[in-house]
């Protein structure tokens, strides 16, 4: 069951109200997933994020992305084009968080494990890279970082795992990613995984695409934008919004429609939780005549020397940087 969980708004920032805690548990641990409800005063963050990467990656020439795209490692900063999916065309506008020396987040790793530095610091360090002529994106982008590591924060301290002392760096990831259209619906955009996350806080911009796979029902569900009918027919009501249809054999049944966030339980989540919490699977399939699909990932990533319970680091599970 995946349970809907409301945000509160405190003088620090989102919390999950201790009278969640249960509910939230429950989720995430029977599925891996569950929905954080924002209040009002929060929506514009989700709906800026989506709306500033729409237009840079849409609308950005060549030469705009260009300047500042990563083109080789496996750390990416600023642009690139999305590899290692049957699909081409789908592009990304990834930060780190903001810092002058973002390699001094992965040192402790490094020298725990004997690294020669000209091995890991040149991926290591590099920084946010913004576009000049696209100026909204850097605050819509770092406001929403910020909100999303505070409300990731909150997720896990309120399910008991450790939260801002194997965060303490917020060494974490925002990827927007912009899937182009499609006119045939055979191949997967990006196949079924689990992130390197210890939990990753979802949102999008159109019904069609995310799927999540449902271990208790053996069973994909599409994870959708509400839409509403109206006398013009369907339409979408509002920007970011996610809800399920569960693919039921005789009706496509909407649930959770709200101002929505898509919480998932990462590898890293499963592993702090001993279990307790399942890793969500997912991927995004191709979805014809839907039009281009924007999507916006908070990948919450606990501090690369962080020690899990199975003796292993955190950074021991990341692809090599260079
Ligand atoms: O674009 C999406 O909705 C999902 C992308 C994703 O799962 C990922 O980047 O790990
Ligand atoms: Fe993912």
């Amino acid at each position: 069951m995946i349970h809907t969980i409301e945000l509160q708004l405190g003088k620090l920032g989102p919390f999950v109200a201790p009278a969640s805690k249960e509910a939230l548990k429950s989720s995430l641990s029977s599925s891996g997933f569950a929905y954080l409800a924002l209040p009002g005063g929060l929506r514009s963050l989700p709906a800026n994020v989506l709306r500033e990467g729409r237009i840079f990656l849409g609308e950005a020439d060549d030469q705009a992305k260009s300047r500042v795209e990563t083109i080789d490692g496996s750390q990416k900063r600023g642009f690139y084009r999305f590899s290692g999916t049957t699909d081409t065309g789908v592009q990304c506008f990834n930060i780190g968080r903001e810092a002058t020396h973002p390699e001094k987040f992965r040192q402790a790793y490094f020298e725990s494990i004997d690294s020669p530095t000209e091995l890991w610091m040149e991926a290591s360090s590099r920084r946010n890279k913004w576009p000049n002529e696209y100026p909204k994106l850097r605050p819509a982008c770092l406001d929403y970082f910020n909100f999303a590591h505070q409300a990731a924060m909150s997720v896990l301290s309120s399910i008991d795992l450790p939260s801002t002392f194997a965060h303490g760096n917020a060494d974490s990831e925002l990827e927007v990613k912009l899937y182009p259209g499609v006119s045939t619906g055979s191949e997967d955009r990006f196949r079924d995984h689990i992130d390197l996350t210890s939990v990753s806080l979802l949102i999008q911009d159109k019904t069609a695409g995310l799927e999540i796979f449902l271990e208790d029902f053996n069973q994909w569900v599409k994870v959708g934008m509400e839409t509403k009918d109206t006398p013009h027919g369907r339409r979408f009501s509002s920007t970011y919004q996610v809800c399920v249809f569960l693919l039921c054999s005789n009706a496509m049944q909407a649930t959770n429609c709200d101002e929505k966030i898509l919480c998932i339980v990462g590898r890293f989540g499963q592993m702090m939780s001993i279990g307790q919490f399942r890793a969500g699977v997912h991927r995004v399939a191709s979805a014809p005549n839907e039009g281009t699909r924007t999507s916006a990932v908070f990948f919450c990533t606990p501090d690369w020397h962080y020690q899990l319970p199975d003796g292993s680091q955190v950074g021991d599970h990341m692809p090599l940087q260079f």
